[in-house]
């Protein structure tokens, strides 16, 4: 007998489309995140990948002369409907960057930051959320003894799990990772995708990159983006394995991008 398995939608845009001014950077995009599953966005550059993902926290709109058109939904509500909570999104879904951007103060008061803004101010819960975050980006053991310690003075892998942990310190839904990795060494992007493997049993994270075999690693969905269009989204392996459209087949065979 087949085993059904209750998969929740966390995203679904219909009919999404952005423009910067004149210049359309998504067309018509229909796409579905679903709850604890990785989603990979590829495509080539300037694609509209980051912009994409950067419509799914409303963090676009800090861009000036957007139009967007479409709608998109985040846990059943119309994300763009002007009585949105805009500052409660921000909490539900955290963000890593490109490249980790630490705020210049101490491990410790990088991760406190978001639950603070909150109103927690208890030191007792606090340091527990440190602790806890840490534990959670896998960074704890390496900065326990040094956690008054300046950010920016650990390495680029460290300071790319701090940001991790400064996201999962909120407590949030949906984590979205701009090429996470890109400004990491092997190593260290090993350390990351493993954490990604590992969080999606908690969170939703939806992570573009331009890794091919990042995304067959560590992802279960994978949307192929290409100027501005999504071309198609499926089960990761077999988007890769028998992909529909010969765009797909032409990108992920290295043939252009
Ligand atoms: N702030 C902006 N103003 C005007 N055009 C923009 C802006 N940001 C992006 N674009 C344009 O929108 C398109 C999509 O850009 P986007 O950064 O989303 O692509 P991308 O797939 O993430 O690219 P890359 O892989 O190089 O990071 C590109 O043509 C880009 O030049």
């Amino acid at each position: 007998m087949q085993t059904l398995v209750d998969v929740k939608e966390v995203y679904s845009t219909e009919g999404l489309s952005l423009w910067y001014d004149k210049k359309q950077a998504l067309k018509d995009v229909n796409v579905s995140i679903f709850e604890k599953q990785v989603t990979a966005i590829i495509g080539p550059s300037g694609c509209g990948k980051s912009t994409f993902l950067k419509t799914l926290n409303r963090m676009v709109e800090l861009e000036p002369k957007i139009t967007i058109k479409g709608r998109i939904s985040y846990r059943g509500n119309n994300l763009y409907d002007k009585h949105y909570p805009v500052e409660q999104l921000r909490h539900r879904v955290g963000m890593v960057f490109q490249k980790a951007n630490p705020f210049p103060k101490s491990i410790y008061n990088n991760i406190a930051f978001g639950p603070r803004l909150r109103g927690i101010k208890n030191k007792q819960l606090l340091n527990e959320i440190v602790e806890r975050s840490l534990k959670q980006a896998a960074l704890w053991d390496e900065v326990r003894d040094k956690l008054n310690q300046d950010a920016n003075r650990l390495s680029g892998g460290q300071q790319q799990r701090l940001c991790l942990a400064r996201c999962l310190a909120v407590d949030p839904d949906v984590i979205l990772m701009d090429e996470p990795t890109s400004a990491l060494d092997p190593i260290a992007t090993a350390k990351v995708e493993e954490l990604v493997h590992q969080l999606k049993q908690q969170y939703s994270i939806i992570i573009v990159t331009h890794n091919m075999e990042q995304a067959k690693r560590v992802s279960d969905q994978t949307a192929f983006f290409l100027n501005g269009e999504l071309i198609e989204q499926r089960k990761t392996s077999e988007l890769f394995a028998k992909p529909f459209h010969k765009e797909t087949a032409d990108y992920i065979s290295g043939r252009f991008g």
